[in-house]
């Protein structure tokens, strides 16, 4: 199944290209909302509505196996994992009248192995603690309508566009309460892969709650997937650092710094998953009106079971000019693939350059 790419001076990054790096990549095992989806959208690949009724209609079809590599316990676990999420986004339809329940809390971390590998017998019960994170789903989030967000946004107008991703537009909104709010539509990708990334960004949200954490109100399912954000006033990081006028006071820029890798630390070690960003990057850095940063996009966050070193990928997915070289090699993905984006971060904030700029040179490389 075709997975997004993220690209920051050429559209994508194929497999051929991580084929003529020598990468020998290895798949084990994909812990977490996008991965359980994986296997969920196998099964919707041959359904081509756009809608979101395309998803409830494949609930009744067989949910397919994963990847050779994985064990037969795994696709197991897997084909429950993708029930579950399918039950999420039933529940997500299903807006406010839903009793959320609440489950005592998820147990404390355990003690990360120093393991060189991942074992078999190391793989998590994924299918139990999912029942956990569906029923931690915030109960304060509310389900707008497709005609309440219309109105937030004078029907999505293009004064009202304030950002635009790989794979989609947000606009601001002002509530009926008069509160100002971002919009993101996802609009961009197949089907399956605006679904991935929208549960993908729901599943780890539920989870983070930190002030250099993007803050999410709400979302909406009719006519299209919509994520409702707190507005940054300041947009991103990157729409200040390359604007026209640059503007951001050494001050300011050593508090984006210490305050997105707070936002890290929580990510990685404070809150109860142990979740890897994948995309630190400029454009991922929103700020606060008092220039707070904090951390957005979690399309391709991944959750890493404490007992693993690291996890690996066989799609390369995130940003050009602030992805680590293991990463590229070995599709190696842990903290210090964020810990290595970070580094870029820190070298744009210092020296007001892109991370790879328009005649596509890498920042790292021109500072070696
Ligand atoms: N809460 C917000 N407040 C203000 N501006 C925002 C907010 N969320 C997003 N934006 C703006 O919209 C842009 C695109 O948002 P986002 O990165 O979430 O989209 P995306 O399609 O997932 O991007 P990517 O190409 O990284 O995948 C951001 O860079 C930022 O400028």
């Amino acid at each position: 199944m075709r997975r997004r790419h993220r690209a920051g001076f050429s559209d994508s990054i194929s497999s051929l290209d991580l084929a003529s790096l020598g990468a020998e990549v290895e798949r084990i095992d994909q812990p977490s909302p996008t991965a359980a989806l994986e296997d969920c959208s196998t099964s919707l690949e041959s359904i081509e509505s756009r809608s979101v009724e395309s998803i409830e209609s494949a609930e009744s079809e067989p949910t397919s196996s994963k990847a050779s590599t994985s064990s037969d316990s795994e696709n197991h676990q897997s084909s429950a994992t993708s029930v579950h999420w399918r039950g999420f986004f039933r529940l997500l339809k299903k807006g406010p009248g839903i009793p959320f329940q609440t489950l005592p809390p998820l147990k404390p971390r355990l003690t990360r192995r120093k393991s060189k590998r991942v074992r078999d017998d190391m793989v998590p019960q994924l299918s139990s603690t999912l029942d956990a994170e569906l029923c931690c789903f915030k109960s304060t989030w509310k389900n707008f309508s497709l005609s309440e967000l219309h109105e937030a946004t004078n029907n999505f107008s293009h004064e009202y566009l304030i950002g635009e991703g790989g794979y989609a537009e947000v606009y601001k909104g002002q509530l009926k309460s008069g509160k100002l709010v971002a919009i993101k539509r996802l609009t961009r990708g197949s089907s399956e892969e605006m679904t991935m990334d929208f549960l993908s960004e729901l599943g780890i949200i539920v989870h983070v709650d930190h002030p250099n954490i993007a803050k999410l109100i709400g979302y909406g399912v009719e006519g299209g997937m919509h994520l409702v954000l707190q507005l940054s006033p300041h947009g991103s990081l990157a729409s200040l650092l390359y604007g026209p006028k640059e503007k951001l006071s050494w001050g300011i820029r050593f508090k984006i710094a210490v305050g997105t890798a707070e936002g890290l630390s929580y990510l990685h070690e404070g809150c109860q998953r142990r979740i890897i960003h994948k995309d630190i990057k400029a454009s991922n850095i929103l700020l606060t009106e008092d220039f707070d940063a904090q951390i957005s996009d979690f399309g391709l966050a991944k959750w890493l079971p404490d007992q693993w070193t690291h996890h690996t990928v066989s799609r390369v997915e995130g940003t050009f000019g602030y992805l680590p070289p293991e990463f590229f090699m070995h599709g190696i993905v842990d903290e210090k693939t964020d810990v290595y984006a970070f580094g870029v971060l820190l070298l744009e904030l210092i020296t007001g350059r892109q991370a790879v700029d328009s005649s596509q040179q890498s920042l790292v490389m021109q500072n070696h």
